[in-house]
């Protein structure tokens, strides 16, 4: 396993096991000195770690996503997305169960959207020829738990995350911008008024007890049992919280690397669509979970830009060739979520410009 002890490496930042660790609050002090740090890092590993991250404290997220899987079935099946309780409305935040039989095993509760976004003018949904259209469905708002609950504090505690996260996520795009040599505040326009990102919980029971056999191929690579199968992630930016958790591995010249937990740090990882937007310079790198025994929470939070983004050309104004032509992220992103599993049997809509 990588070695959980930081060393430093020779321009003084620290390096964890195989990863750079860029303290935060340090580098809005000094961001002419981070974001080549950063830049690098996104170029040779494509991962890294955040850590003194300002209002971010790992056990108090931790409890709220253990208090809510924890929760019976039929209460988090009432937050259900619509593909799998069709008498519930909201088709693309909330709850989805342990879907059996993939190498993805995992139940997750999603929001989005809290800034300064206005969701009750956006609760209406219309339908055109039978289906909704995709801009109302991405706009829906998010569904809670029963507030009498015995945790209060759920949505509070959930929206004050989704903030510290969003703020994290727009301070480290500013420090990137800066390591692209554009004004700090270039991409800001992007993320107005509010990012298409997802929050999501995560919460992965272990398989180790159920028998070999009743396990799918996929989820196994020799001996090794995986939760979350290798996959590079999708959009630009993923910040993670993996809490006191071994399980994550990236890939790195064909060999799976550990990310090793550390206390009160996100992960950070580039997507498949940054990487075209940078013209390929950072690296959306391969990574998965393996199932170590036991169950295993995190939280990431897949930061991306507004539906209208324009995604059609890289920041220095090339061109971008993709299959289906897609210009707008939003339109882009959906489809490319609508390839995995616990999305394959969801209407995303019409889109319309
Ligand atoms: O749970 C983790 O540590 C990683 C999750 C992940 O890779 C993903 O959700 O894309
Ligand atoms: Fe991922």
């Amino acid at each position: 396993m990588a070695n959980q002890n930081g060393v430093k490496s020779q321009n003084g930042t620290k390096k964890n096991g195989p990863l750079e660790t860029i303290d935060l609050a340090a580098a809005l002090e000094a961001p002419e000195d981070a974001a080549p740090v950063i830049a690098r890092a996104l170029e040779n590993e494509g991962f890294l770690y955040l850590v003194n991250i300002p209002g971010f404290e790992s056990g108090e997220l931790f409890k709220a996503t253990k208090w809510f899987f924890d929760l019976p079935l039929d209460q988090k099946m009432a937050l259900a997305r619509k593909a799998f309780v069709p008498e519930n409305d909201n088709s693309y935040r909330g709850y989805y169960p342990v879907i059996p039989g993939g190498h993805s095993h995992k139940e997750a509760f999603e929001t989005g959207m809290f800034g300064d976004f206005d969701l009750e003018k956006h609760k209406k949904k219309t339908y055109i020829d039978g289906r909704p259209l995709m801009r109302e469905i991405v706009n829906e708002g998010n569904v809670w738990p029963d507030p009498d609950s015995k945790y209060p504090h759920f949505k509070e505690t959930i929206k004050k995350y989704y903030n510290i996260y969003r703020k994290t996520g727009e301070r480290v795009l500013r420090l990137i911008a800066r390591s692209l040599k554009l004004e700090e505040t270039a991409l800001d326009h992007l993320y107005q008024p509010d990012v298409l990102a997802t929050f999501r919980l995560l919460h992965y029971p272990s398989r180790v007890n159920i028998p070999k056999s009743e396990i799918p191929d996929e989820a196994k690579d020799g001996d090794t049992l995986m939760t979350t199968g290798p996959h590079a992630d999708s959009t630009y930016i993923t910040l993670l919280a993996t809490f006191d958790n071994w399980g994550l591995q990236m890939q790195q010249d064909g060999e799976w690397i550990d990310v090793p937990p550390i206390k009160d740090s996100l992960v950070m990882n580039i997507g498949a669509l940054m990487t075209e937007l940078v013209g390929g310079r950072f690296k959306a790198t391969i990574h998965r979970v393996v199932d170590l025994g036991e169950d295993r929470y995190s939280v990431p939070f897949f930061y991306s830009p507004n539906f209208d983004a324009d995604i059609s050309k890289t920041y220095d104004g090339k061109e971008i060739e993709r299959p289906g032509q897609y210009k707008k992220f939003g339109p882009w992103m959906l489809n490319r979520t609508s390839q995995f599993k616990e999305y394959a049997t969801t209407d995303f809509g019409v889109f319309i410009e």
